[in-house]
């Protein structure tokens, strides 16, 4: 008999996909399931029929995984029905632990499906997540507001704003300040951040940028407050720690033409010229008028540090038909893209260009794996990887990659 959408079908789920959602088969069709895990049976409700794939929803757990745990966040759990359960937390009903084994898993599959390489590493947590059980760790948070005014996250897949009472994954001053229990009217969107100075703010809607301060050890940088920032409170640390880590010192040349591409406010220029002094030469990129403006101001100590307002597409075509200058032959790159990845596009132009060492910063384990498949193609193989747990209780992760030319 032909399953409706909307119907309830019993499924076992064999593995995670890039993206928090279990895979089972039903039929010899691939189901994605939400809110379960690897190893369980469960009852779902059908969401979505495509030709190549199906959706559903966990709606009971009929054999559970001795890795299952009372959702974090009572607003997420399965005791509700799917539409009205709140999103961004969606690995919240797994072991923190065996999240971490499941990211690694994901990475690792990525990795030799899109990268063609086989690497296993494994996903490791910030320093102190562990003893809170991975919560309160989200300086940044985003709302909606629904017609009514009523302030939430949207529910996962959709644009239903869900009432919720806390934040468990926002630092306290954040969860605070958040204005869950007020009607606001007229009102579409609200993030709540803490900066290293000045208490939590909102911003509400489009409202005009103003500048905040964010703190790496001694070392302080200028953005606006709607502006890219790592969201885990330690995260800028993390990363600055792991790029410096990640660049293999004799491959380094502090006076070639060195690359901080996608450099936001300029924050692992930094951590490359922290490392390697202040007559580093390097060069960051970022196609934000407002981040560039803030990096050149972040990065003015530095007598070898020059910012560009440009897409990275764009900057690398003039670089390589840039006379007289090695272009970024024998420099070190740092790479860290939006979700989408650097592309196609750009890892050919960046690898025709003959740099020493690239170190690639990958919010997005697919995206990721496919440059790094494309790097392989080109004659680059990755030397080096690690990954973090950056966003504990959410499928995402955050890997940090060194590539060097194959002969090297
Ligand atoms: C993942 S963030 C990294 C920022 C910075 N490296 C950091 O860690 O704070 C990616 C940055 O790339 C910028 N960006 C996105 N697409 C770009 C492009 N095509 N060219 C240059 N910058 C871009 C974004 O504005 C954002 O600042």
């Amino acid at each position: 008999m032909a399953i409706a959408r909307d119907q309830d079908v019993e499924l076992t789920v064999t593995t995670l996909a890039h993206g928090g959602l279990g895979i089972a088969r039903l039929d010899g069709r691939v189901v994605f399931v939400s809110d379960a895990i690897p190893g369980e049976t469960v009852r779902a409700r059908v969401t979505e029929q495509k030709k190549s794939f199906w959706r559903a929803d966990t709606v009971e757990v009929l054999e559970a995984s001795p890795h299952r745990r009372e959702h974090i966040w009572a607003e997420a759990s399965i005791e509700r029905a799917p539409e009205d359960r709140a999103g961004g937390a969606d690995l919240g009903h797994i072991d923190l632990s065996h999240q971490r084994e499941l990211k690694q898993q994901v990475l690792r599959e990525s990795l030799a499906r899109f990268g063609k390489v086989e690497r296993d590493v494994p996903v490791e947590p910030v320093t102190g997540d562990t003893g809170v059980n991975g919560l309160g760790y989200r300086t940044r948070i985003s709302l909606h507001v629904a017609g009514g005014g009523t302030v939430g996250p949207y529910a996962a897949r959709s644009n239903r704003v869900i009432p919720v009472q806390s934040l468990p994954l926002a630092v306290a001053e954040v969860a605070e300040a958040a204005p869950l229990a007020e009607k606001m009217v007229g009102v579409q969107r609200v993030d709540v951040l803490l900066a290293a100075e000045g208490g939590a703010r909102l911003i509400i809607d489009e409202q005009a940028p103003s500048p905040i301060v964010e703190r790496v050890g001694e070392r302080e940088f200028q953005l606006d407050d709607g502006g890219f920032w790592q969201v885990h409170r330690s995260a800028a640390q993390v990363l600055t720690d792991a790029v410096q880590e990640a660049i293999i010192p004799e491959r380094f040349d502090a006076a070639a033409g060195n690359l901080d591409l996608y450099g936001g406010v300029g924050l692992l220029a930094a951590a490359v010229g922290d490392r390697f002094g202040e007559r580093t030469r390097i060069t960051s990129v970022e196609s934000d008028e407002r981040a560039t403006e803030h990096a050149a101001e972040n990065l003015a100590d530095w007598l070898g540090a020059r910012t560009v307002n440009a897409r990275v597409d764009r900057f690398l075509v003039d670089l390589e038909g840039a006379v007289g200058t090695r272009g970024a032959k024998g420099a070190t790159v740092v790479l860290d893209p939006p979700r989408s990845g650097a592309g196609r596009e750009v890892v050919e132009r960046l690898a025709s260009l003959a740099p020493a060492q690239i170190v690639y910063v990958a919010c997005d384990p697919v995206a990721f794996s496919r440059d790094v498949g494309t790097f392989a193609e080109l004659g680059w193989r990755l030397e080096k990887l690690r990954a973090f747990d950056l966003f504990p209780h959410t499928h995402h992760l955050e890997a940090v990659g060194t590539l060097v030319p194959i002969d090297a």
